[in-house]
């Protein structure tokens, strides 16, 4: 069995699959404007960085039918959805770009003549759809490089869900242990159930023994025990913006987990898309962290643990410094430390790695030159 799609354009509407719903119940949600789109991410019934962008990228192909104005009241609103992922901000770029060159393609200037309507959406359609289809082509890649990290019998540890409920594609971390089952090693997962709304073990588990994965569920504060026990070879995790020094932000606990690894000497490694990176930041501190609702930390499984009259703290991200990450695996391959800004640059402009490391090496030689 395969896990459902989460993101699945139809007759002119978007279907989200409902997260918050997995395991126990697959249904899809129906979004007929930008507005639904834009609550189905604020109240993650779609989650996940890259599916996030995926799916803000459709919203604005419903809001098309408003023409220019439409456009970007659509780009404005699901801007104001989730700070931390920048692939949400990518995926919009991508759309803000495409009306641009569709305007200037058709030397017309917020006319209001429907067919210039149906035109836009129809080539932002387009757009929407290339970005769908192209992180399938990206994770598939990132599997590839990745499952040559996986030792032909290992335990790999996961948090959150990295996988295809998250991207609409076969996954990050969760795709490189797919791949790696299916070039026949033998791979065991251990899942953090991921506090507060168990991304690991509703989702992640769920979506790993769909695929006929050997999976084990685990609280958070399990892993230190389990890695001191010898039963952790090495973690993989996704990333929901990656600074232009290394430093990564990603689900809550992430940190926990890479300070657990250097204190066991476990290889901790994050899988992310190149969309990921984002240049514009000089580290990890400048990254934004979404505080979401107290209730979410309130309740478990939908029943109240403890009073509303006591405080809560809801970060849903931390920041894992460049130097506990033992390597980036994109679509252009792995990245090592020291990430050097100029390295990841080069790999968010998508050039393949041995051409990052001849470029590096032509600078260097320049260098010595001057
Ligand atoms: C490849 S998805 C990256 C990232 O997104 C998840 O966060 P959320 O469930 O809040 O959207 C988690 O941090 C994943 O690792």
């Amino acid at each position: 069995m395969s896990t459902p799609e989460p993101i699945k354009w139809k007759n002119g509407s978007l279907y989200l699959l409902d997260q918050r719903k997995i395991p126990f119940e697959i249904s899809y949600v129906k979004c007929v404007n930008y507005i639904d789109v834009a609550e189905a991410i604020e109240d993650m019934i779609v989650r996940g960085a890259p599916a996030i962008g995926i799916a803000a990228g459709y919203g604005v192909v419903l809001a098309a039918e408003g023409g220019i104005c439409g456009v970007q009241s659509a780009i404005e609103r699901l801007s104001k959805t989730r700070p931390t992922a920048v692939n949400l901000f990518w995926a919009l770029k991508k759309m803000e770009e495409a009306t641009a060159s569709f305007l200037k393609a058709t030397d017309c200037k917020y006319s209001s003549s429907e067919s210039v309507e149906a035109k836009l959406k129809d080539y932002l359609l387009e757009t929407a759809n290339k970005i769908h289809q192209e992180e399938i082509q990206i994770e598939n890649l990132i599997a590839f490089y990745g499952q040559r990290l996986l030792p032909e019998r290992c335990n790999v540890l996961t948090h959150c869900n990295a996988g295809s409920l998250a991207t609409g594609a076969v996954g990050t971390a969760l795709g490189i242990i797919k791949m790696g089952k299916a070039m026949g090693k033998d791979v065991r997962v251990y899942c953090d159930e991921t506090r507060p709304l168990l991304q690991g073990a509703r989702l992640s588990a769920w979506e790993l023994w769909m695929e006929g994965l050997d999976v084990t569920v685990i609280c958070d504060n399990m892993a230190a025990f389990l890695m001191k026990k010898g039963g952790v070879d090495l973690v993989i995790v996704g990333a929901d913006r990656i600074a232009s020094n290394g430093d990564t932000a990603n689900k809550i606990g992430t940190y926990n987990l890479a300070l657990l690894c250097r204190h066991h000497g476990i290889p901790f490694y994050v899988a992310a898309p190149r969309s990921t990176i984002d240049m514009d930041l000089v580290d990890g501190e400048a990254i934004p962290i979404e505080e979401r609702r107290p209730e979410e930390v309130r309740s478990f499984g939908g029943a109240k643990i403890f009073l509303d009259d006591i405080s809560v703290w809801n970060p849903a991200f931390d920041i894992t410094p460049n130097d506990m990450v033992s390597g980036i695996i994109t679509e252009v391959g792995i990245l090592e430390k020291p990430y050097k800004r100029s390295i990841l640059e080069a790999a968010s402009k998508s050039l393949c790695l041995e051409e990052i490391k001849k470029s590096e090496e032509s600078i260097g030689k320049w260098r010595k030159g001057r």
